[in-house]
């Protein structure tokens, strides 16, 4: 039997495993697991190479609860330690790297994986035992700790190749005693290790998941089923990608692109990261481009570091390439199914966009690729456009004199109906920008594509949306003009409403509302972010009245001898223009409503008093 000294200066090791591990205390599971995988592992390799030559044996691991000696059990058929072995790998260096450790992480904001190994144990133990029989022919030995300096290490018996890890579960951490508690951590962390894991006569995880096959031995249905085995509540996926890299690094994994129907149900933290098929976390950042984090899915790989801080992944130049290499990965997939699957691709949209809106304002390299495969909504017909496709169409009507196309686009195809139609009417091209990034987009796109400027249809009158018209001549004389500009100012009254009269078509409504872009846009990005933001937010909505002097309602109301009945037909004209824009609202919606009503029954003031 052998007693000693463990050579470390700290006393003790429990104030440094409690220092910076308390809040993340599962991980001793995962820690000791992955030792006994590793071992497994180990001694696969070694018969494969010849180095074994006895029996593999049922190569699984076992998790073993014992409520009454209240200890948690590790059990592995893997390669064991010989006495030796324990003395170097356990004593030394275990206990040596408690003190490394706290050299290299001492300001490190410590991420808490990995690097912690064995004696992670004595977070939740009062005494660790290790059984091991090494496969090489040796006696087995026993150790134990109790966390203080002073270990025991002699010989036992012991049969069976591998080793027994067997914890002394404190008062403090008697929830590891649980089965349920201990479930959930195997079903966390274990669910696609290797080496089968048996907990209560159960295997928890599949040892084959289907990011470490060939793409080429894999079905539809196979990607589909692992997507529910990772959501079970999910819908099925748009597609997948499958990423599989050896060189400059090692990766694989495979990302789903899911059903997205509204923005604000997107969720972000889906992608779980592994190493070599152990969980490691489902905090991708860094590694996954930001406009990617919507992905699921899967991305393994033992190159990332895991063991260091949050500032330090980001200057990884590993963690970049992968970044990048995503990145040129999900293009090239994006624009592969756009070249040969065009019509499934514009099915699919309506979730797809917003990945690709939002890659092609983040990342300039994705944006490249992205302008190939791009496309926009007809809003009148059932077409989608690339920029290219749409700058052929319409490049002889929407080229405004500065030779900028301009992209006229609408927010809400049933609300801006009218406006729409108008436009088709000129033989414009309008195209659906509906979603929460658009209004974003939009500001991001002008400043990347070259040459093109974004207009909402309802911005000016159509006459004005691609180039404003000097003159715009009426039917009427200039005092019928400043007649009806006249009645509309006493009507409306109010500042943020401009109120302009002008010749548009005879069968273009009697007042057209419209938003001037940049005020609107303004707006629109007021709720959504501060700054600037803020301030405009808070203004009215500025909208201009175009009163058409072409319609012919205004020759019966230039006749109107009633005045309260001109008042309220004037009245109503402009609250139907604003009412299609969406701007009649509370108080102002209910005269309207009861105003319509007393013109419809006739009731005017002086046709009140002449019944009375
Ligand atoms: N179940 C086991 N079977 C065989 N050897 C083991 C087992 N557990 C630990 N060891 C030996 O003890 C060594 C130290 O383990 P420890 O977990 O502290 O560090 P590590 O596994 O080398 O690295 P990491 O810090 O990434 O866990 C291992 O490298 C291995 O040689």
């Amino acid at each position: 039997m052998q007693k000693g000294q463990i050579r470390v200066h700290t006393e003790n090791i429990f104030p440094i495993i409690k220092k910076f591990l308390y809040s993340d205390h599962d991980i001793f599971l995962r820690e000791l697991i992955s030792n006994a995988v590793d071992a497994t592992q180990k001694v696969k390799t070694l018969a494969s190479i010849g180095e074994f030559k006895g029996e593999l044996g049922d190569l699984r691991i076992d998790i073993v609860i014992n409520k009454e000696d209240k200890t948690l059990s590790i059990i592995d058929r893997g390669v064991g330690m010989t006495e030796a072995e324990v003395d170097k790998y356990i004593n030394q260096v275990a206990f040596s790297s408690a003190e490394d450790f706290l050299q290299k992480y001492k300001d490190a904001n410590i991420i808490g994986h990995f690097g912690l190994g064995f004696y992670s144990a004595f977070m939740v133990s009062d005494k660790v035992e290790i059984f091991t029989k090494s496969f090489k022919d040796e006696p087995a030995v026993y150790w134990s700790c109790d966390g203080s300096p002073e270990y025991e290490l002699y010989q036992v018996e012991k049969e069976e190749r591998g080793t027994r890890i067997v914890l002394h579960v404190n008062e403090e951490s008697k929830e590891f005693l649980e089965a349920d508690r201990i479930k959930g951590i195997l079903e966390k962390f274990c669910r696609f290790l290797p080496v089968p894991v048996y907990f209560e006569d159960k295997q928890i995880n599949n040892t084959n998941p289907i990011w470490t096959k060939k793409p080429s031995e894999l079905t539809t249905q196979d990607y589909q089923n692992f997507y529910k085995e990772l959501y079970p509540f999910g819908e099925t996926p748009l597609f997948w990608i499958h990423l599989n890299v050896d060189y400059p690094f090692n990766l694989t994994g495979v990302l789903y692109f899911p059903k997205i129907k509204q923005s604000y149900e997107i969720q972000k933290d889906k992608i779980q990261l592994y190493s070599n098929q152990v969980f490691v976390t489902d905090e991708v950042k860094d590694i996954v481009p930001e406009f990617l984090m919507l992905l699921h899915g899967v991305i393994d790989s033992p190159d990332i570091p895991l063991n260091v801080s949050r500032s330090y992944l980001q200057g990884d130049p590993n963690v970049k390439k992968i970044n990048t290499y995503i990145t040129k990965k999900v293009a090239d997939k994006l624009e592969e199914i756009f070249n040969k699957e065009r019509s499934e691709f514009e099915e699919k949209w309506e979730s797809l966009g917003l990945f690709v809106k939002y890659g092609m304002m983040t990342d300039d390299k994705f944006l490249e690729k992205a302008n190939k495969f791009f496309i926009m909504e007809d809003a009148s017909v059932k077409k989608f456009y690339t920029l290219d496709e749409y700058r052929t169409a319409t490049e002889a009507s929407q080229k405004n004199k500065d030779g900028k196309l301009v992209l006229l686009y609408t927010t809400d195809p049933v609300q801006q109906d009218s406006y729409i139609k108008a436009a088709a009417n000129k033989g414009y091209k309008v195209v659906k920008m509906e979603t929460l990034v658009d209004a974003a987009f939009i500001n991001t796109m002008e400043m990347k594509w070259e040459n093109v400027t974004f207009k909402r249809v309802d911005a000016d009158i159509v006459d004005n949306l691609i180039d404003a018209q000097e003159t715009n001549e009426s039917v009427l004389n200039k005092d019928e003009e400043a007649k009806l500009k006249e009645w509309f100012g006493l009507q409306i009254g109010e500042t943020h409403i401009t109120v302009d009269v002008k010749g548009l078509s005879a069968d273009a409504p009697p007042v057209v509302a419209t938003r001037p872009e940049f005020m609107r846009r303004m707006k629109d990005m007021a709720g959504v972010g501060g700054g600037m933001a803020s301030f405009y937010a808070q203004m009215p909505d500025e909208v201009t009245l175009t009163v058409n002097g072409n319609h012919s309602i205004y020759q019966q109301l230039l006749k109107e001898d009633n005045s309260d009945k001109l008042n309220k037909q004037v009245r109503n004209l402009a609250d139907l223009a604003l009412l299609s824009q969406g701007l009649l609202k509370g108080e102002e919606l209910t005269s309207f409503i009861n105003r319509s009503v007393e013109l419809m029954e006739g009731k005017t003031k002086s046709n009140i008093i002449l019944e009375a």
